[in-house]
């Protein structure tokens, strides 16, 4: 526990190679985000390449968030290839629930490919789970209680989930990690989401354990995004902020500021 402000380090000691075969709004950003943690980007959407890719990556991401059919099925190749070499997988469900088509791929993909960690806003999430939940495209429409959704959509799943927001929980069911970093200007720069996906892969290359390390990427991005706010008022300048905090943000300052809670369920049922 102590130790899940310093997986940082690792990170950028280590500069994971990410594969992201994620959407078009996002290339460039989340290229971008994972320079500034220190990990190393490549982007590979192509079905002749996918699997070679994730052949050769420490960690990948599946992102639907401008889905072909296409690319369902690169997604399911690389997975697989990431399987078998036993390299993390995460998936951002991006507005799954919005359309048909972008719920059966999603289902597809979790039918296919064994997943680490599935990390969506909490309609996304509560989607994926059966729960009641509302997506106006990318974004969750209704306020849902986070925890609640993370929880019980983990044991639905089976999967280990992130459900990010006002609250970003971390769960497999049992334990829970809840992170209160974090601030509102992240709703105003798209990608937010995807990036911090894609930065949870690259923590998960690190030693930590898969909620632990889950939990580091959350909380160091959420206080990176308080930093980043204290220099600006606005969407532009807060993503140049943003991207200048992911690099300069060292251990010290997130064991300083990071707002954690943890729990059991069973514990806190009883
Ligand atoms: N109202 C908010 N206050 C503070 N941080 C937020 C808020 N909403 C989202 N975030 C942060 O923005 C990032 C992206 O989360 P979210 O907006 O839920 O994802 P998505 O963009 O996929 O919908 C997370 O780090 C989350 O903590
Ligand atoms: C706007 C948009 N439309 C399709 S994908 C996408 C980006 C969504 O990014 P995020 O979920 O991180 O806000
Ligand atoms: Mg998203």
């Amino acid at each position: 526990m102590s130790e899940i402000p310093t997986l940082i380090n690792q990170v950028r000691n280590k500069q994971p190679l990410i594969h992201n075969i994620t959407n078009q709004v996002v290339v460039n950003f989340t290229a971008n985000g994972l320079y500034a943690v220190g990990a190393a980007p490549v982007m590979a959407n192509a079905i002749e390449e996918a699997a070679d890719m994730a052949n050769n990556a420490d960690a990948l991401v599946l992102n639907i968030g401008t889905l072909t059919t296409v690319q369902v099925d690169a997604m399911i190749m690389a997975g697989k290839a990431a399987n078998k070499k036993g390299i993390p997988v995460v998936l951002d469900p991006v507005g799954v629930g919005a359309t048909p088509f972008r719920t059966d791929a999603a289902e597809k993909i979790i039918n296919s490919v064994k997943l680490s960690v599935i990390r969506g806003n909490a309609g996304e999430i509560g989607h994926l789970a059966g729960l009641k939940s509302d997506m106006r495209g990318v974004d969750a429409v209704s306020q849902a209680n986070n925890q609640e959704v993370a929880i019980e959509a983990s044991k639905r799943l089976g999967i280990p989930v992130i459900v990010t927001g006002v609250d970003d929980v971390i769960t497999d069911g049992q334990e829970v990690f809840v992170v209160h970093n974090g601030h509102s200007l992240l709703t105003k720069v798209t990608g937010a989401g995807c990036l911090l996906s894609s930065v949870v892969a690259a923590f998960l290359t690190t030693d930590g354990g898969l909620l632990e390390a889950s939990t580091a990427a959350v909380s160091f991005y959420g206080v990176a995004a308080e930093v980043a706010a204290e220099h600006t008022s606005g969407p532009g300048t807060f993503q140049t902020a943003f991207l200048d905090a992911l690099y300069q943000l060292n251990s010290d300052v997130v064991k300083d500021t990071i707002k954690l809670e943890t729990y059991t369920v069973t514990a806190k049922e009883a």
